[in-house]
């Protein structure tokens, strides 16, 4: 809602004579929360309901977060080139913002292997523990599980209004994003060209760069499964620098690997990085 509510300002502040109505629909993954995301559900558990309502007209837009949107795109349905993200970065939040120490024995909270994982790595001696919910749900369980602390996108939190919360703020070297983390999906109809003419001047050149490789890296690996997997591509001068992991559905084999090269072969780049690593894993 915070996502969509940012998406009608954007609109609004370009067009003030625009009519907007904002419909709340809720998604198989907002409802079913004693369940790990792998179990709700095939993919796009939290967008197939919004998804629909676009194919019926109910809506002329969906806005949605681009990492939850599955590999495949669904038929008649396409995006616009997406307006500027938010910070890629996961970030910590601890009891009473206490900094944790390398060797800790912690406890602490994430649904998500691709975090659990690389967390691991920083914090050898963690235990992690699956959470779902929203941010406030999310963040209240360091006392209601007694964690010490949980790990969540700094995006989702900057758009709802909880930075302050922040221990840390894990580098994109340090806990690898998901693909297109921050980033806002904006989806239409493959045939309204209205609605896509009046979304266009809301894209942001260097985000869309980001979300085409990121995707295609994304596409490459089978996205949406439940593979964890992570991609950061740092723009500079004209060159890309990106780093991803991935790893097989238990976590038991997870791999890491760089790959740099000229801007302008950002998504084939993605796309080779994306199979060196699937080989990597899967041989
Ligand atoms: N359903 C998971 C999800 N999808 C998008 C975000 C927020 C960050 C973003 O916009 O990418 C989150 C929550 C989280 O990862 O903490």
């Amino acid at each position: 809602m915070v996502q969509t509510q940012l998406v009608a300002k954007m609109l609004k502040d370009r067009y003030p004579d625009l009519t907007i109505e904002i419909v709340k629909i809720s998604t198989k993954g907002d409802e079913i929360l004693h369940k790990a995301i792998k179990d709700v559900g095939s993919k796009g558990v939290f967008v197939k309901e919004i998804e629909q309502a676009l194919l019926d007209g109910k809506i002329d837009l969906a806005v949605h977060s681009m990492k939850d949107m599955p590999g495949e795109v669904t038929p008649g349905l396409c995006f616009v080139d997406p307006p500027r993200g938010e910070d890629p970065r996961d970030v910590l939040i601890t009891r009473d913002n206490k900094p944790l120490k390398k060797d800790g024995a912690y406890k602490i909270g994430t649904g998500s292997l691709r975090r659990a994982l690389q967390l691991k790595r920083l914090y050898p001696n963690c235990q992690t523990l699956p959470i779902r919910g929203n941010i406030e749900t999310r963040m209240g369980k360091i006392q209601s599980e007694n964690l010490d602390g949980v790990v969540l996108a700094y995006a989702g939190l900057i758009r709802a209004g909880y930075q302050d919360r922040v221990q840390h703020i894990f580098s994109e070297d340090e806990l690898i994003p998901a693909p297109c983390q921050g980033i806002l999906a904006l989806q239409v109809r493959e045939d309204d060209r209205e609605i896509q003419d009046l979304l266009k001047p809301l894209a942001h050149e260097k985000t869309t760069l980001r979300y085409q490789m990121q995707r295609a890296f994304q596409k490459t690996l089978n996205g949406g499964c439940q593979s964890p997997m992570g991609i950061s591509s740092r723009i500079d001068d004209q060159r890309v620098y990106l780093r991803a992991c991935f790893g097989n559905e238990d976590g038991s084999v997870f791999c890491q690997k760089d790959l740099e090269g000229p801007l302008e072969d950002g998504v084939q780049l993605a796309q080779d990085l994306a199979q060196a690593l699937k080989e990597e894993v899967y041989d």
